[in-house]
């Protein structure tokens, strides 16, 4: 089954947006570099249509550097200017200052011909849920501004934030997922940009193993201790699901996830791999590869950006 995921005063959300957009240089859209395509929306292209947009990819020190490369090659083949970052150390945010100020050129250049020492840049981040949008905007200003969790939904407060030519307002927007297909609505889901009581987790456990099986093998082996790990498609699961529940069985057994009569809680296990995954304790991964990468690579979660 989809995920089905939509929470309410979208219109509300999307007009405060528009507003605030109006007033800022740049958008800075947060998407997760695990998964640069299912987190990002649409949407935020008719928001802020006539302001230049500075995609930044979080979490980088989660996924898989190689497809990341990949990633930020697909954004600038596209126009975009894309840069990736780790909100937890700060690593990439001196190229999102400098991105900013070179999408922010003209007013720059403006003000210098006015006489101006420098302009302020204004910008502000905008993303899905669970982004990082408020640990960037923490990390940006080097100081707790805007209050971060593991939970969807925790952002508050509003002000403009100033760090030398740069001001960011410090109430993200918040986008919603764009979920097209189931696969997109796992991805989302395992990666924890949607709330855990909102999808069957035992098929997100599902789709996780058929997915890293294919991909990432050696990682999955590694961590669970596992005997056999199958490679195969999540779209075949009615028929290969023995060999998914063989492994759901064996990492149940090995941690003692167990219910009664001794029988393995796939539950419990769901919850344990799911949260490791989010937590990125397997190594680094991604979970959906521009499809410009397929050319180098043998498999298939590949997207085209447009
Ligand atoms: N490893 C890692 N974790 C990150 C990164 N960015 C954010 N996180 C973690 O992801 C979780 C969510 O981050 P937040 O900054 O609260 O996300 P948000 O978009 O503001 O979330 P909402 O307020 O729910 O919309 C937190 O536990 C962060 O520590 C990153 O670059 N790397």
């Amino acid at each position: 089954m989809p995920v089905q995921w939509y929470p309410g005063h979208m219109a509300k959300a999307r007009r405060m947006m528009e507003e605030r957009v109006r007033q800022v240089d740049v958008v800075i859209e947060l998407v997760d570099a695990r998964l640069p395509l299912s987190s990002r929306n649409p949407v935020l292209q008719e928001l802020s249509a006539k302001k230049p947009r500075l995609v930044v990819m979080t979490r980088e020190d989660l996924a898989d550097p190689l497809i990341t490369r990949s990633w930020l090659d697909a954004f600038a083949s596209d126009n975009m200017m894309a840069v990736s970052v780790n909100t937890t150390n700060g690593n990439g945010f001196s190229q999102v200052r400098d991105g900013l100020r070179k999408l922010a050129a003209a007013k720059i250049q403006r003000a210098l011909e006015k006489g101006l020492q420098r302009a302020v840049v204004r910008a502000m981040v905008v993303g899905i849920p669970n982004v990082g949008k408020s640990s960037f905007i923490n990390q940006f200003a080097k100081r707790s501004v805007a209050k971060t969790g593991n939970k969807p939904g925790v952002t508050r407060t509003e002000q403009w934030v100033r760090m030398g030519d740069i001001e960011l307002l410090d109430t993200p927007g918040v986008l919603w997922p764009k979920i097209d297909t189931a696969e997109q609505g796992l991805r989302l889901a395992i990666s924890g940009a949607v709330k855990d009581q909102i999808y069957d987790m035992e098929e997100g456990l599902a789709f996780f193993l058929c997915f890293a099986g294919q991909h990432y093998p050696d990682l999955l082996q590694k961590r669970y201790g596992l005997s056999h790990v199958p490679a195969v498609r999540w779209t075949d699961l009615p028929t290969v699901w023995p060999q998914i529940a063989d492994v759901v069985e064996e990492i149940g057994r090995k941690r003692g996830l167990l219910g009664r009569g001794g029988v393995v809680d796939e539950e419990r296990v769901a919850k344990m791999v799911i949260k490791e995954v989010q937590d990125g304790v397997l190594g680094p991964m991604t979970f959906e590869w521009p499809a410009s990468h397929l050319s180098e690579t043998s498999s298939d979660p590949g997207n085209n950006l447009s």
